[in-house]
């Protein structure tokens, strides 16, 4: 089998048993409340863009001070003056970020990235052991213990108590915002090596990087459909997997795209196997999520 250059598991982090360490932002629609209760239980970091905190103050009404974000940020065109107070007063950072060239979304995404930087380099997580050294790039300084540890630069990212960046909302509601919402992943390529899946309803969506990809799909929530599609140009794909697969062919608008694709069946009792996807460009993987609750 060809070596992989990215395994994910994109519905982990809505498993209350999944393993992945995650940090969450949460945009500007109507949350699924137990999707909002599984992803914000393990959070490490949380964070609102401008009216998302609205959806959080009244879905949480009656329990406001367990779910407090660390910070909310965004243009403030839609928070309310209520919810502004009452987060502000309860003590989580509210960051005006005004530039109108980016949506709030990915100004959040941004911060989120720094954040998480920010906290590794105040030594909050382990440091890295001598078998994850990287081998790339400059040097950084540890501040940890006060030591210099002279360490690569590469090992910040295998150091990072962080496996995924969640976005909960940002695939319905108005149409320039979710079409934005992908757009944000684009953005992220180059942010962040973590992966960022976004959320909402019953559908993810993960912008895959050019290169292989093990996705694992077996961990119960996977809904019937999911899909690969060429948002921002051709792509140049392989699949195995999937009910209909891509042998080395160009997925393109106007020329083909993977929508409607399911996966591979196995007999009754086997374990799906993971689909692999090579891509020469950054290709939107989406998937259905089931609504069934064990
Ligand atoms: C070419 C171009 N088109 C449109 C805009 C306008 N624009 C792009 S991002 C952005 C901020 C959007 O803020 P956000 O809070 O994410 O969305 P809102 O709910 O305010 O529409 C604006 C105004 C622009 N700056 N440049
Ligand atoms: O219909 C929508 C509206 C908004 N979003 C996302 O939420 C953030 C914050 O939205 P505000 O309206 O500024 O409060 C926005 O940047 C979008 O990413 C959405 O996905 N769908």
């Amino acid at each position: 089998m060809p070596v992989m250059d990215e395994q994910l598991t994109p519905l982990d982090c809505l498993l209350p048993s999944g393993t992945q360490k995650i940090c969450l932002i949460m945009l500007n629609q109507p949350p699924e409340k137990h999707h909002l209760h599984v992803l914000w239980s393990k959070a490490l970091i949380r964070a609102c863009a401008d009216g998302a905190a609205n959806h959080l103050y009244s879905v949480t009404a009656g329990d406001r001070k367990s779910f407090l974000p660390d910070y909310i940020s965004g243009d403030f065109d839609s928070i309310t003056s209520e919810v502004k107070e009452f987060y502000a007063e309860k003590g989580c950072k509210l960051i005006e970020t005004a530039d109108q060239d980016l949506t709030d979304y990915t100004k959040c995404l941004s911060i989120m990235v720094e954040e998480i930087k920010r906290r590794q380099l105040k030594g909050m997580a382990p440091l890295p052991s001598p078998a994850n050294l990287g081998e790339t790039l400059g040097e950084i300084r540890s501040e940890r213990a006060g030591c210099a540890h002279r360490v690569r630069r590469r090992e910040i990212r295998l150091a990072l108590p962080v496996d995924a960046i969640v976005t909960l909302g940002g695939l319905a509601g108005r149409l320039d915002q979710t079409m934005a919402s992908v757009e944000t992943l684009y953005h992220g390529l180059s942010l962040t090596r973590l992966p960022l899946p976004i959320i909402q309803g019953t559908s993810l969506a993960l912008l895959l990087r050019p290169g292989s990809h093990r996705i694992e799909v077996n961990t119960g929530l996977e809904g019937e459909w999911c899909s690969l599609i060429p948002v921002g140009g051709p792509c140049r794909t392989h699949t195995t997997g999937l009910k209909w697969n891509l042998n080395d062919q160009v997925l393109q608008f106007g020329t083909l795209v993977s929508t409607s694709n399911t996966y591979e069946p196995v007999p009754p009792g086997h374990p799906r196997r993971p689909v692999t996807v090579t891509t020469d460009q950054p290709l939107l993987w989406s998937m259905g999520i089931s609504q069934d609750r064990e």
